[in-house]
């Protein structure tokens, strides 16, 4: 394999226990991601999705197994290396995480702030250069006529696509993406991952990118991973796949038929053996009372 066929991520055997969790959030995923490819990773809430983005740059360390990203073993990293590292990788996120107050250009400048010696305040404070690059990231998104209003008066839609252009600041080659469009009304969320598509397309970019919406996942991603519980239950590309085989991730189909026709006569037994209970005890109570009856002086 030559250095460029590398991937950008290859993970192995990775597990995830947080510290006094009841058990883990990880258990033996294995996972390539190519360089420009474009993954979703699909799950219900609290199946991983997060921990395992949040490895991939070292904002979490494993408990067993390996992330590699870009080459580098990211847990084995330390102080300028993994800053190096994460410099090369964006990360997005359902809030956005801009500071609302400061300006759309000035929130966009934020994220050049690793190549830069010290703190920065006010956009006078940033090279002209990065400037310009700031401007032409927020023309690419199509908020250029923005750039100088409180990025808080932005609709959330317009703030997913200031974050993505502060993520381009970086020029990474792997676009992290953590439930991005999880916010946003559908027409919203169809043009914020339009434009993640288009731009990782232009700059060969790889994307890992977790999702909720089945459909938006089947129309906008290369590839879906799927979790569940921690473990990958599906992994295959999106061409010609349906809505159901996505939809067993959920559990929704995963129980067959014959599975529930079995479930359903356990539960009849279990109805019939209550039944059975109540009779007994009733009758038992009966004799009780036919008993005392009995019993009473004439
Ligand atoms: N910092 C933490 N400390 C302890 N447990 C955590 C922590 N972060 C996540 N977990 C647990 O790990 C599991 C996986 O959580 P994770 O956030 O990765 O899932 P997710 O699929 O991203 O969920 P969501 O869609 O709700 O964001 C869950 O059981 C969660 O409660």
């Amino acid at each position: 394999m030559t250095p460029t066929d590398a991937p950008a991520v290859q993970i192995a055997d990775l597990g995830k226990t947080y510290p006094g969790a009841a058990g883990p959030a990880l258990t033996g995923v294995s996972l390539s991601v190519a360089r420009g490819e474009i993954v979703v990773l699909l799950g219900l809430s609290g199946s991983g999705k997060s921990t395992l983005l949040r490895h991939i740059d070292g904002l979490e360390t494993p408990t067993a197994g390996t992330v590699t990203s870009l080459g580098q073993p990211v847990a084995q990293l330390r102080g300028r290396e993994l800053r190096e590292l994460r410099g090369k990788i964006g990360f997005i996120f359902q809030q956005f995480e801009l500071v609302g107050p400061l300006t759309v250009l000035e929130n966009v400048l934020t994220g050049s702030l690793s190549t830069l010696a010290g703190p920065r305040v006010g956009i006078w404070m940033y090279p002209k250069a990065l400037r310009r690059k700031a401007l032409e990231h927020l023309d690419r998104v199509g908020l250029l006529e923005r750039a100088y209003q409180r990025a808080d008066t932005l609709s959330g839609g317009q703030q997913q696509r200031v974050a993505i252009a502060r993520a381009l600041m970086q020029d990474p080659e792997i676009l992290l993406a953590d439930e991005p469009v999880a916010s946003l009304d559908p027409e919203s969320s169809s043009q914020v991952m339009g434009l993640i598509r288009e731009i990782a397309a232009e700059r060969g970019l790889t994307v890992v990118c977790s999702l909720h919406q089945v459909d938006l996942a089947l129309g906008w991603g290369d590839r879906i991973v799927g979790l569940r519980a921690g473990e990958v239950v599906l992994d295959t590309t999106t061409d010609g796949l349906t809505k159901d085989q996505v939809m067993e991730i959920y559990g929704r189909v995963a129980v067959s038929t014959s599975e529930l026709t079995a479930i359903e006569e356990e539960l009849a037994e279990a109805r019939e053996q209550v039944l059975a209970t109540e009779l007994r005890r009733n009758a038992a109570a009966e004799r009780l009372a036919q008993d005392a009856t009995n019993e009473e002086p004439a």
